[in-house]
């Protein structure tokens, strides 16, 4: 099984969808789509174990990689979402060298970090079958850490820099609302910081991911350099769509 961190090295763009939905059927439905990644999003939506497994089951049979945002980096979520097979893994907020380099031995198992040893009992694991999981996790796990403050853009060189954060993410809306921009994630001054982080990532050889707002930023994002982007939310697909055909019909 080739892991995401992997595929995020081949140069290809890789295009994903954000899951806000929640639910394990869109979340197929999507699937079947043909997107590189899908975004099952434990942050700002009605996300919980029970649901993210739910989804990452109905995912499974196709060939499109899950990555799931933790609400925050915390040890015990690392250790359960692991634990479930959910092995590449998007922390918001990170703003610091110190606490990437701590998820880092989030996702490790002693001595190298601090997460708690199941594997029996572990999806992630084959439930026991790979009897060399506990030797050869790492390999599996993508650890992908969201640049979105005014804070994380100064630590960006040093964010990077970390041994085991494999790629790094920009949230466009949080970060327009750190430099005083609220609503306006393709500002100028906005666009000029995400520039500036996108070369700070690719001298640190790290591919960067990033949150487009429209089809064009996506295809924008990619010209400029950016590994993989998301191109919109399922939920944001649902309402375009019920409106257009609402409209067509009306309109007609
Ligand atoms: O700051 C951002 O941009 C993100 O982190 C993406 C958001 O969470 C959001 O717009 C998803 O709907």
């Amino acid at each position: 099984m080739t892991s995401f961190r992997d595929k995020l090295r081949t140069g290809k763009p890789l295009i994903g969808l954000w899951q806000a939905l929640a639910n394990n059927y869109a979340a197929e439905i999507c699937a079947r789509q043909g997107f590189d990644w899908l975004l099952l999003d434990a942050e700002h939506s009605p996300n919980t174990i029970q649901t993210l497994l739910a989804q990452a089951q109905a995912i499974a049979p196709f060939p499109v990689e899950t990555i799931v945002r933790v609400a925050f980096g915390e040890p015990v979520v690392f250790k359960q979402y692991l634990d479930l097979g959910l092995h590449s893994l998007l922390v918001p907020m990170v703003e610091s060298a110190e606490q990437a380099a701590d998820l880092v031995r989030y996702c490790r198992f002693p001595p190298r970090g601090i997460r708690g040893v199941s594997s029996a009992t572990s999806r992630g694991a084959d439930f026991g079958v790979d009897a060399d999981y506990l030797h050869n996790a790492d390999q599996h796990i993508t650890l992908i850490v969201q640049i979105e403050s005014r804070a994380g853009l100064e630590n960006v060189a040093e964010i990077a820099a970390v041994d085991g954060v494999d790629a790094l993410f920009i949230g466009p809306s949080d970060l327009a609302a750190s430099l005083g921009h609220l609503g306006d994630p393709l500002h100028p001054e906005v666009t000029a910081a995400v520039d500036q982080a996108l070369a700070v990532i690719k001298a640190a050889g790290k591919p960067a991911g990033i949150f487009a707002v429209s089809p064009q930023h996506a295809r924008d994002s990619f010209a400029k350099g950016f590994a993989f982007a998301s191109v919109g939310t399922d939920i944001g697909l649902l309402i375009s769509g019920a409106r257009a055909v609402l409209a067509d019909v009306r309109g007609g």
